[in-house]
């Protein structure tokens, strides 16, 4: 016996939905209202790993599980299983462009159609919280960034346009990867860098979130744990009571310990020397992400079983860097708890490699004391110490099923848009949600206003934008923000970012008030205004003059003032500001719609 217990039963988890018409999202499909017309939806989750793709239907029992191996050899496996059944081997698959059809036509021969289609994905973005409705500017956004990622991004993504085109009634939720670890402790989320460049977004993120909530789900009594997920992507993170402490992935799932294709992480030297040799940031993530890890030490295996039983030198060498760096990874992540109860291996090698297993544990032994003079097996000898030794096959579609249900069911009742609302016929209702440190531009908002309630019948309201939570009970929207040092306040680009899937589906315009003087100070151009304008598909942005009025300011400001050489006084010129009210008005009066 290798110490590790049998797998736990998958659980299945789901809440009930109720049926509702929803607002179409650009970048997906509309659904229709006739989608969701029994009370248990039937949801499809999706998994697409650097390797794998997984599948599996639940309305809420599980239906279907259907799994793709070998996909990045392009030499994929089909596996279907369906309750009741052994799993079934379905053939082959000959690569990526044709996994969904072999999903769609296994559904389809059961007579299933998804309602919700959840995907995971792996990627950190403040915009992806748990689960999401897939709207068009998110999906516009993780397109824009998919090059961080590219083994599971750019596919992800490609996966979710394909379910789009094969079940156009049904609904699209991503479920980030990352979402167990929002709750790591601030310690662990901050790189050691200085804060601007932090600020700018780099930071933990972390990964195979959804295969710890399953180990979480799956094992009772977990306690203090470090979860080892060996899959094609590795990673080793703590967790106490169901929480993260830490995670070694960071930014991307390219960090951490080296997987199998994957560096892991590097000396920072040695990434600036490779940006020199091949001449190209791309050229350089393409030989971190592909060609490194397991793969780049033995010249290009990755199956560790084939490894394991190779005579080479370089075979070997692969699979003692491999095994030391994930032992020195869980002994580091011990240190972020406060005790050690459980140790658990997942992903395809955790949970079907007893010699990976055996390894780590033998270079853990030192870390429980008394265990290195026991007898038995590594692992033996580190459960004789107390220490729960766990290989669980987790079930990540699960977690994504319960998640995407709990976001579908949060989606289901939304405030009624206009249509809903008086069947299209009440006043338009426009929000103008306003950042104003010292409150010129608020001013300049109410003028705004004015001019859109001068221009018809509109329903206006002016808000600061801190106190927005959400612009859906309204038809279109209008931001604006004083400029401070060449950006937008943080209120005002922070409610953009919370609310850019429902801004998407809107009319939006958007106005920065800033410069003094004449001509305008300071002259600098606005440094972060065209992101805010493309996540929200902005139709206007106007620059307005501003407010000056050195009473009101704080000494740090004054001296940035003096800096500036920016002149006091009130440069507003409001009638000019109603007047461009009135254009948004008329415009929203002709064609209240997108
Ligand atoms: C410290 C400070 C920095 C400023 N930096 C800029 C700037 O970078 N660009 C700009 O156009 N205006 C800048 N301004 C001008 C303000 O944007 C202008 O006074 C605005 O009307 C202030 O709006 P509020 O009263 O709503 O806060 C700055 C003003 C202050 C006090
Ligand atoms: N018995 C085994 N011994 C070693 N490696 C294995 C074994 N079975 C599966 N694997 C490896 O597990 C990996 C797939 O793990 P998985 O967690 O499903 O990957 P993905 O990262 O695609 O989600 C593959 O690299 C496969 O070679
Ligand atoms: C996050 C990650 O590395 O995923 P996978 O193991 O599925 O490639
Ligand atoms: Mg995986």
């Amino acid at each position: 016996m290798d110490g590790t217990s049998d797998p736990t039963p998958p659980v299945d988890a789901g809440a009930s939905l109720v049926p509702a018409s929803r607002r179409p999202s650009k970048g997906c499909p509309t659904m229709t209202s006739s989608r969701l017309l029994g009370a248990r939806p039937v949801v499809l989750s999706l998994n697409v790993g650097s390797s794998s793709l997984k599948a599996a239907v639940r309305d809420p029992a599980l239906r279907l599980r259907l799994d793709v191996a070998g996909l990045d050899r392009g030499a994929g496996r089909v596996t279907v299983e369906v309750p009741g059944s052994p799993a079934e081997d379905a053939g082959p698959c000959a690569g990526w462009d044709d996994v969904l059809t072999v999903v769609a036509a296994a559904l389809a021969r059961r007579g299933l159609r998804p309602d919700v289609v959840a995907h995971r994905i792996v990627h950190g973005s403040p915009l992806l919280h748990g689960a999401v409705p897939a709207g068009g500017a998110l999906l516009a956004r993780l397109r824009a960034e998919a090059d961080l990622d590219p083994l599971h991004l750019p596919r992800q993504l490609d996966v979710v346009d394909e379910a789009c085109r094969q079940w156009p009634q049904a609904q699209v939720v991503l479920v980030s990867d990352s979402g167990f670890h929002d709750r790591l402790p601030d310690e662990a989320v901050a790189l050691p860098l200085p804060e601007e460049v932090r600020s700018a977004g780099l930071r933990r993120w972390g990964f195979h979130g959804l295969a710890v909530q399953s180990v979480v789900d799956l094992v009772p009594g977990l306690g203090r744990a470090v979860v080892v997920h060996l899959g094609s992507g590795c990673s080793v993170t703590a967790v106490d009571a169901g929480l993260p402490r830490h995670t070694t992935m960071a930014l991307s799932p390219a960090g951490g310990v080296p997987s199998l294709t994957r560096s892991g992480d590097l000396d920072p030297e040695v990434v600036l020397r490779l940006v020199g040799r091949e001449g190209s940031a791309g050229a350089v993530r393409d030989l971190l992400n592909r060609r490194s890890g397991v793969a780049g030490l033995s010249g290009g295996r990755t199956d560790l079983r084939t490894l394991l039983e190779a005579e080479d030198s370089a075979a070997d060498l692969a699979v003692r860097v491999f095994v030391r760096d994930v032992a020195m990874a869980v002994a580091a992540a011990v240190t972020t708890l406060d005790g050690w109860d459980s140790l658990v291996f997942t992903g395809g090698i955790g949970v079907h490699s007893a010699a990976v297993r055996e390894r780590v544990c033998a270079r853990l032994l030192p870390v429980r004391p008394g265990a290195a003079a026991l007898h038995g097996s590594p692992s033996e000898r580190l459960v004789a110490t107390g220490l729960r030794v766990l290989a669980v096959p987790v079930d990540e579609e699960a977690v994504v099923d319960r998640l995407a249900r709990t976001a579908a069911a949060r989606e289901d009742e939304p405030p009624p848009g206009r249509a809903d609302r008086d069947g299209g016929s009440g006043p338009i209702r426009v929000l103008v949600a306003v950042a104003s440190r010292h409150g010129g531009t608020r001013g300049v908002a109410e003028a705004v206003a004015d001019g859109i309630r001068r221009a018809g019948s509109a329903d206006v309201e002016v808000r600061d934008a801190a106190e927005v939570d959400s612009v859906r009970d309204c038809d279109a929207v209008v931001v604006g923000s004083a400029v401070y040092q060449g950006h937008w306040l943080p209120v005002a680009r922070d409610l953009v970012l919370r609310t850019a899937i429902d801004l998407w589906d809107r009319p939006v315009w958007a106005f920065s008030s800033g410069p003094v003087g004449t001509p305008g100070r300071p002259p600098e151009e606005l440094l972060d205004v065209g992101e805010m304008l493309t996540l929200t598909r902005c139709r206007e942005h106007r620059v307005f003059p501003g407010r000056l009025d050195r009473s009101l300011l704080g000494l740090p400001e004054r001296a940035v003032v003096a800096a500036l050489r920016a002149p006091e006084g009130d440069f507003r010129d409001l009638p000019a500001v109603t007047a461009w009210g009135e254009t948004i008005g008329a415009s929203l009066a002709a064609a209240p719609r997108v």
